[in-house]
């Protein structure tokens, strides 16, 4: 038996969690605030953005969202941030991922105040992860172990292949890992565009973690029975339906499910999350700014 794990589920789970955290602060005069930043006219980009925003109507975090031309100069979008860092109202940033190719990525994350970075990408935010003493623990792979929590799925001691070394899930997701801290504990293995025999590190591992933005790849043949697989994939693919495009994993699903104990869809997984754990980021920056105390949990 292969347990689909419903993301979204959980994900409300997540929600409902943080709505309850917004009223205890609402009730000290403190509404959470969220700032989205685009500079982007990337379609997909858009889409995630304004789910993002829903998502914070929904429990009660108040939205702002800023539209920047993507044809403008950096310095326009390095400027907008300099003035949400000073706004009270505003608890966290988020600037979309991608910016344009003319505008330095680096040097947007370290213009956001880090104690705004709910995406827990500023280099200070990055290094308090590394040494176990994290703020905000980026989005996705902070979903990720609430999937893992949620199905009961211990990783003390496990080996886990994770697939794909980004900064914002690869990385995060190795520090979270192998910390000394629950959902942490585990052996991991960081596979890449340069590993040698990735079915060998794959078939190898209890718990598969795939986030390399390459659709399918990891199929049912990479796996050992019993394996564990989170797919952290969101690719478009052309599709002949009314959108033009479908949304599919980087481990090919049917394959997969076969040799797995537990697999996330694609749509339906992780990517519910990623958006609950911004939330939770936003009331977490909110009660630090605030200095009004929370239970998350
Ligand atoms: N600064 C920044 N922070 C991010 O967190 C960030 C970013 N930039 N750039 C792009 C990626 C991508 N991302 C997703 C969030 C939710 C879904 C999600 O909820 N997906 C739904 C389906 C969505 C659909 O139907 O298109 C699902 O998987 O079920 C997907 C992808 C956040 N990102």
């Amino acid at each position: 038996m292969t347990t689909r794990i419903d993301g979204n589920e959980i994900a409300d789970s997540v929600k409902s969690n943080v709505e309850s955290c917004v009223e205890t602060l609402g009730k000290d005069g403190v509404k959470p605030g969220l700032a989205t930043v685009l500079m982007s006219e990337d379609s997909a980009s858009e889409t995630y953005v304004s789910m993002k925003q829903q998502a914070c109507e929904a429990v009660g975090i108040e939205s702002y969202h800023y539209e920047i031309p993507a044809n403008a100069p950096e310095e326009t979008l390095l400027k907008r941030i300099k003035s949400l860092n000073s706004k009270p109202e505003i608890h966290g940033i988020l600037v979309q991922m991608p910016v344009p190719d003319h505008v330095n990525e680096q040097a947007v994350l370290e213009q956001i105040d880090p104690i705004k970075d709910v995406d827990g990408f500023h280099p200070e935010n990055v290094g308090r992860l590394t040494i176990g003493n994290p703020r905000f623990k980026p989005c996705t792979p902070h979903g990720v172990q609430k999937l893992l929590n949620a199905v009961n799925e211990e990783t003390e001691g496990k080996d886990v292949a994770i697939v794909g070394r980004s900064d914002i899930v690869g990385k995060p997701m190795m520090n979270l890992l192998i910390q000394k801290a629950k959902t942490g504990n585990a052996t991991v293995t960081v596979c890449h565009s340069r590993t040698e025999n990735l079915a060998e590190k794959t078939r190898n591992a209890d718990i598969v973690i795939a986030a390399v933005g390459v659709p399918e790849l990891i199929d049912g043949s990479m796996l050992s029975s019993g394996t564990v697989v989170i797919d952290v994939g969101v690719n478009r693919v052309e599709a002949d339906n009314e959108k033009g495009y479908e949304l599919v994993g980087d481990v090919d699903f049917d394959s997969a499910k076969t040799k797995a104990s537990a697999i996330t869809p694609v749509p339906g997984g992780v990517g519910p999350l990623t958006i609950s754990m911004l939330l939770y980021n936003t009331v977490k920056a909110a009660s630090l700014q605030e200095g009004v105390p929370t239970e998350l949990s």
